[in-house]
């Protein structure tokens, strides 16, 4: 299959492969990816049903289209990774990934790049081999964070937040970034809380995620407008690319070099997408 070359994403919708609606929805919505999901979404008496629909489905135009199976521990793995590799989608979701042979095993079924959720204490701590699986045609194509399921691993009570996970969501990052992978942040579960995702986005990007996954339509602008540089951070990139000169210099009343005129680059390509 020949592979295109997509930007990462901002938002990834998730939906469930038996929501027949959703389905019809999601081609008209502007996620930048969309992802159906095969696992905790599905009921069990429907997996057979959703896998059909993914077959079906004929994509969601030029956006990247990924279908999550169940894991490799559940009686669907081998039979999810088959209706993958018939289907239209771009990518394969891996839940629960744990260790790089997962990853391998899901390439090769699957034939299609891989993102691996990393959800389980296990996962987060043999998250940089994960992050760098290699060999038999394997793609390795990002990282996800189940936080969902990483909360339940930790066992961490229901008052806790994001910040009892916070090393877990930065080794995911880092992990993603020594290997110049993609890297989105889990899910926002409050579906009627425009301003708690905002924060949450926000947080996200400033820990370095490239985007977010998502599970509602009225989630997709207000984790967009987040990811997307500001106005003034353009300004701000516009004129530091055009002082620099050279070396080290005085740009205002900081040092600059060419880091800060890379990264300012990366900034403005990042919005010209
Ligand atoms: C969460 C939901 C079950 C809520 O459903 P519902 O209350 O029915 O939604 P609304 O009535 O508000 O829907 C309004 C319209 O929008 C469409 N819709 C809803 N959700 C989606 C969607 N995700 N994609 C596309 N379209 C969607 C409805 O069909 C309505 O349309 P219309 O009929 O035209 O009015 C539901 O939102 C949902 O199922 N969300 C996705 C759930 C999912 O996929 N979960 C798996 C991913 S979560 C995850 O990965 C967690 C991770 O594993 C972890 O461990 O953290
Ligand atoms: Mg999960």
């Amino acid at each position: 299959m020949s592979k295109a070359i997509y930007a990462p994403p901002r938002t990834a919708l998730f939906l469930p492969a038996s929501n027949a609606r959703a389905i019809e929805k999601a081609k008209g919505l502007k996620a930048d990816m969309v992802i159906l999901d095969l696992e905790d979404a599905v009921k069990a008496e429907d997996k057979e049903a959703a896998r059909e629909a993914v077959r079906r489905v004929e994509g969601f135009g030029d956006r990247p289209f990924g279908v999550r199976v169940n894991s490799e521990h559940s009686d669907h793995w081998k039979a999810d990774l088959k209706a993958v590799k018939k289907s239209a989608a771009t990518h394969v979701i891996v839940p629960k990934v744990e260790k790089s042979e997962t990853v391998t095993y899901a390439a090769a079924y699957a034939d299609r790049p891989v993102l691996a959720m990393i959800e389980t204490a296990a996962g987060v701590m043999n998250v940089g081999p994960i992050a760098s699986t290699t060999g038999w045609g394997v793609e390795m194509a990002g990282l996800i964070v189940g936080t969902n399921d990483l909360a339940a691993s930790l066992k961490l009570p229901p008052t806790a937040g994001r910040a009892q996970m916070a090393l877990a969501l930065q080794l995911v990052v880092l992990a993603a970034r020594g290997r110049e992978i993609w890297v989105l942040d889990g899910v926002f579960n409050r579906l009627d809380d425009p301003e708690g995702l905002a924060a949450e986005c926000a947080e996200g990007r400033l820990l370095g995620f490239d985007g977010k996954s998502l599970i509602h339509p009225n989630q997709i602008d207000i984790a967009r407008a987040a990811f997307d540089p500001t106005e003034s951070e353009l300004e701000e990139a516009r004129a530091l690319v055009a002082a620099f000169t050279g070396g080290a210099e005085r740009y205002k009343d900081a040092m600059i070099e060419e880091m800060h005129i890379d990264q300012a680059k990366a900034l403005l390509a990042r919005a010209g997408r």
